[in-house]
């Protein structure tokens, strides 16, 4: 048994003048425990609405969706949901150390809770930044509190939606090299969904490529590079180089299949 396993999952979206619009269509794919996995494909063409569908936000329109063996119809306690929209995740009238204990307080108390988060944000690099407000900060460095405010529930499972899109080449780097070390010492199991093909290969132990609207499965990559891997070096691989141009030369539909 797999971690996370879409079985045939098919979505539509009702459309007022006409049929429903089927964006995804029959897509099977699993996850084992611990894995990193990326899921690549062209724009708009579904990648948001699978993740949507695997942290139990969206209902499939067909087929089913497992964490852990359990069919999810809700969001499971074991998956945490990373958006790409930070600046609108975070809370701006708290700081720092409470939004990134925001979603624990109910369960540990706010004391608790406030210890959590500031050891959670020792581990993203944001230690002394909890008095700090969101606005105050670096588009990087909120990005960081949102995956400290992830890592505080202490999930088994992340969930990224292009978490690192609305941020600089730069903090790009920095904060992919962050989820690499995260990932490794927490053993998580990781989805994460990006239209950027050097990010899927550098971060993930499989790549799964979705075809255009509606999607499908495409392929199914297993990258293979060494681990640990190191967010620039990497890039550098033959074996990196090699992946990235058959993958280029799939999205953008340079070969038949
Ligand atoms: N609530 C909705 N109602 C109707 N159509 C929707 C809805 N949400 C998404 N869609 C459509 O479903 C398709 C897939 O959207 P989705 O956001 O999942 O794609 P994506 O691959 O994540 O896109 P991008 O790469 O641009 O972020 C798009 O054509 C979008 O217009």
């Amino acid at each position: 048994m797999d971690f996370l396993e879409l079985d045939a999952v098919t979505k539509e979206y009702p459309n007022r003048s006409g049929p429903p619009a089927r964006v995804m269509d029959q897509v099977s794919l699993s996850v084992r425990q611990g894995e990193f996995m990326a899921v690549l494909g062209p724009s708009g063409c579904g990648k948001s609405t699978l993740l949507q569908m695997a942290a139990g936000l969206l209902p499939v329109s067909d087929g089913t969706v497992r964490i852990a063996g359990r069919r999810i119809i809700a969001p499971p306690p074991e998956a945490v949901y990373v958006f790409q929209q930070y600046t609108r995740s975070l809370l701006p009238w708290r700081n720092v150390r409470d939004n990134v204990g925001f979603a624990i307080e109910h369960r540990l108390g706010r004391r608790r809770a406030r210890e959590v988060a500031e050891a959670q944000l020792d581990q993203v690099g944001l230690e002394g930044f909890g008095d700090h407000f969101p606005w105050q900060l670096s588009g990087g460095m909120q990005q960081r509190v949102a995956i400290a405010r992830a890592l505080a529930a202490e999930p088994a499972m992340l969930l990224m939606d292009e978490p690192f899109s609305a941020v600089d080449a730069l903090t790009r780097l920095d904060l992919q090299a962050l989820i690499l070390e995260i990932w490794a010492r927490r053993r998580l199991t990781v989805l994460l969904v990006t239209h950027d093909v050097d990010e899927a290969i550098t971060l993930a132990d499989r790549i799964a490529v979705l075809t255009r609207r509606p999607a499908r499965m495409a392929e199914m990559v297993e990258v293979g590079l060494p681990r640990p891997r190191d967010a620039v070096a990497t890039r550098e691989a033959p074996q990196f180089l090699a992946l990235r141009r058959r993958l280029l030369d799939r999205l953008l539909l340079r070969h038949d299949g």
